[in-house]
C-alpha cells in the first residue's frame, strides 16, 4: 500500500455512529445490493432513525431485514424500496414495509443514471488493495452507476467478502470514498441448498436433450434452474461457456467437474461471466481472486445484444403462471409481488437473438394452495393484477414436468393447443372448453 493511501486511509477511517451522523432528513439512501448488506451502518443509522423523517432506503434484494425498518414499524421516518424482491421484501411488503420498484435489470444503470437520485451511498467491501482500490465483492449489479449518483459514499470494509474479479467496474478507488467504516466483518449470507423435488427433476429432464457442447448458459433463480445446474455437473456435457446474471453454488460443480471451460464463447472466452452471486461459502471461497470469473455491471450482462453474441445460449428461468394467450407471469400473484421481472425478459430476448440459443421458462403445471387443492398454473387469462413478466410476443419455449413446448412462430390456437399439452392432466379438459370460449381453439386441434 502506498503512503498516500494509507495515510488517505487513516483520515477517511471514522465509526459506524459517526459515519451514519452524514445522514440528514429527507435523504435518499442506497445499501449495497443482495449479499453484500452493509450490517455496521445499517445498525448504525437505526440508532438515529427517530430523529430523521422523509428517507427513502433502496437497495436489490435485500438479504437482511434493515434494522433501519424494523426501528420503524409505523414508516414514520423511512420507505424501503426494492428494485427486485426476494423473500425477505416480499414478506415486508404482505406487512405494507415494502415497496418494489419495477424493473428490467439490463435497464439498471441507465435508469439509475438517468432517473435516480442518492444523497448516501453505503456499501458493503473487501479490505482495501495495495493499489487503494475496494472490490464490491458479489454484487457488481449497478452498484457503480449508483455510486456514481451519490453525494456522500460510505464503505464499510467486511474481511468475509471475496475479491471478485472484474470485467468491469467491480471496484471503487479510496480516492472516490468519503468515509470508510470497519465492520463487524458479518458472514455472508448462506442461501439454503434446495432438494430437488421429484416435478422439478422431469422438468429438467426436458431440458437436458436441449443442451449440447459448447452451449453457453444462464441459470435463473429458484428450484428448477438449481436442479438443471446439477444435472449438467452429473453429465458428460463439454466445453459450456457461462454468461450469467446470477452464480450460485451448482456453477461451481459444473466447473469442478469439468463441464465448463468457456473455450466456445465469442466474448469473454474461458471467463463465467456474471453480474451477482449468491449460494455458500463453497461458491464466495470459489470467486476470491479467481481470474476465471469475471463480475460485471447488469447493462453489460444483461444486455440482450451481448447475451445474444454468443451461440447457443440456452436461458433457464422460472415463472409463477401462463395464460393460454401465452403470457407469463414470473414476479406476482395477482397483486402479490413476490419477485421481479429481473432478467427474464433480457435473457428470453438474448437466448432468441443467439446462434442456436433457446429461452426457457419452466415451472410445474400445478401447485397446491393455501386452501390445500391443487390449481393449475396454465391458466385460461392471468388472475386479476398478475403482472407480465415475459410477452407473448416474446416467449419461446415454456416447459412443465409433462413436456416442453414451443410458442415461437406459432399462432394464438396453437399456442393455447402447446400450452394445454403440458398442462396438467386434470385441468386439460377445462382448458380446452375455456380456449373455445376464448375463440383460440379450432376444431382440428385435437389432443391426444
Ligand atoms: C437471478 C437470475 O439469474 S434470475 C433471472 C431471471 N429472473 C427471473 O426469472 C425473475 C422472476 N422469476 C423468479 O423470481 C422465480 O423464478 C420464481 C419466483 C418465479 C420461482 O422461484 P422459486 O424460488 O422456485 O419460487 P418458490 O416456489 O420458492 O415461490 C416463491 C414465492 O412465490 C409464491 N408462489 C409461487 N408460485 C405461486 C403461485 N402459482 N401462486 C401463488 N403464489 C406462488 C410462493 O408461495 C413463494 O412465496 P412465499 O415465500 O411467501 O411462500
Ligand atoms: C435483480 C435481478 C434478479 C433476477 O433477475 O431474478
Amino acid at each position: 500500500m502506498t503512503n498516500a493511501n494509507k495515510r488517505l486511509y487513516e483520515e477517511k477511517l471514522l465509526s459506524a455512529d459517526k459515519a451514519a451522523e452524514v445522514v440528514k432528513s429527507g435523504d435518499k439512501i442506497f445499501y449495497s445490493e443482495f449479499a453484500m448488506f452493509p450490517h455496521a451502518l445499517d445498525e448504525a443509522l437505526a440508532k438515529r432513525i427517530d430523529q430523521l423523517y422523509d428517507l427513502e432506503l433502496y437497495s436489490v434484494s435485500f438479504t437482511n431485514v434493515p434494522k433501519v425498518v424494523e426501528a420503524d414499524p409505523k414508516q414514520e421516518h423511512i420507505i424501503m424500496h426494492d428494485w427486485h424482491f426476494g423473500g425477505l421484501s416480499r414478506k415486508l411488503s404482505d406487512q405494507g414495509l415494502c415497496y418494489y420498484v419495477p424493473l428490467c435489470y439490463s435497464h439498471g444503470s441507465r435508469s439509475v443514471h438517468k432517473y435516480v437520485e442518492n444523497d448516501v451511498a453505503m456499501i458493503c467491501v473487501a479490505p482495501m488493495d495495495n493499489k487503494g482500490f475496494f472490490n464490491l465483492g458479489t454484487s457488481n449489479s449497478f452498484t457503480a452507476a449508483n455510486l456514481h449518483k451519490a453525494s456522500t459514499i460510505i464503505v464499510e470494509v467486511n474481511s468475509s467478502v471475496p475479491q471478485c474479479l472484474g470485467g468491469n467496474s467491480e471496484n471503487i478507488h479510496i480516492s472516490n470514498v468519503d468515509y470508510i467504516v470497519e465492520g463487524n466483518n458479518n458472514p455472508l449470507i448462506q442461501l439454503p441448498i434446495i432438494e430437488s423435488d421429484p416435478v422439478n427433476c422431469k422438468i429438467a429432464e426436458h431440458i437436458m436433450p436441449e443442451i449440447e457442447d459448447g452451449c453457453c448458459l444462464q441459470l435463473g433463480i429458484g428450484g428448477i434452474p438449481n436442479v438443471v445446474g446439477t444435472k449438467i455437473a452429473e453429465s458428460d456435457l463439454k466445453d459450456l461457456g457461462i454468461h450469467t446474471e446470477m452464480l450460485v453454488d451448482s456453477f461451481v460443480d459444473m466447473y469442478e467437474t469439468g463441464r465448463i471451460t468457456g473455450a466456445r464463447k465469442n466474448i469473454d472466452r474461458y471467463k463465467m461471466v456474471y453480474t451477482f452471486a449468491m449460494g455458500t461459502d463453497k461458491l464466495y471461497n470459489f470467486l476470491d481472486n479467481n481470474p476465471v470469473c469475471a463480475s460485471y455491471p447488469c447493462h453489460y450482462t444483461n444486455d440482450p445484444k451481448m447475451i445474444a453474441l454468443n451461440d447457443k445460449v440456452i436461458s433457464i428461468n422460472g415463472a409463477v403462471e401462463v395464460d393460454l394467450f401465452s403470457q407469463v407471469s414470473s414476479e406476482s400473484s395477482g397483486i402479490r409481488q413476490i419477485s421481479g421481472t429481473g432478467g427474464q425478459l433480457d435473457f428470453t430476448m438474448g437466448a432468441f437473438g443467439s446462434h442456436g440459443g433457446k429461452g426457457m421458462i419452466c415451472l410445474p403445471s400445478a401447485y397446491i394452495g393455501k386452501d390445500g387443492k391443487l390449481h393449475s398454473r396454465i391458466v385460461p387469462a392471468l388472475s386479476r393484477g398478475s403482472i407480465v413478466t415475459t410477452p407473448r410476443s416474446v416467449v419461446q419455449y415454456i416447459v412443465t414436468e409433462n413436456g416442453i413446448a414451443l410458442l415461437k412462430g406459432k399462432s394464438t390456437w396453437k399456442r393455447a393447443e402447446a400450452l394445454i399439452e403440458i398442462a396438467h392432466p386434470q385441468f386439460q379438459d377445462e382448458l380446452i372448453k375455456e380456449a373455445q370460449e376464448m375463440r383460440i381453439w379450432v376444431r382440428s386441434n385435437r389432443i391426444e
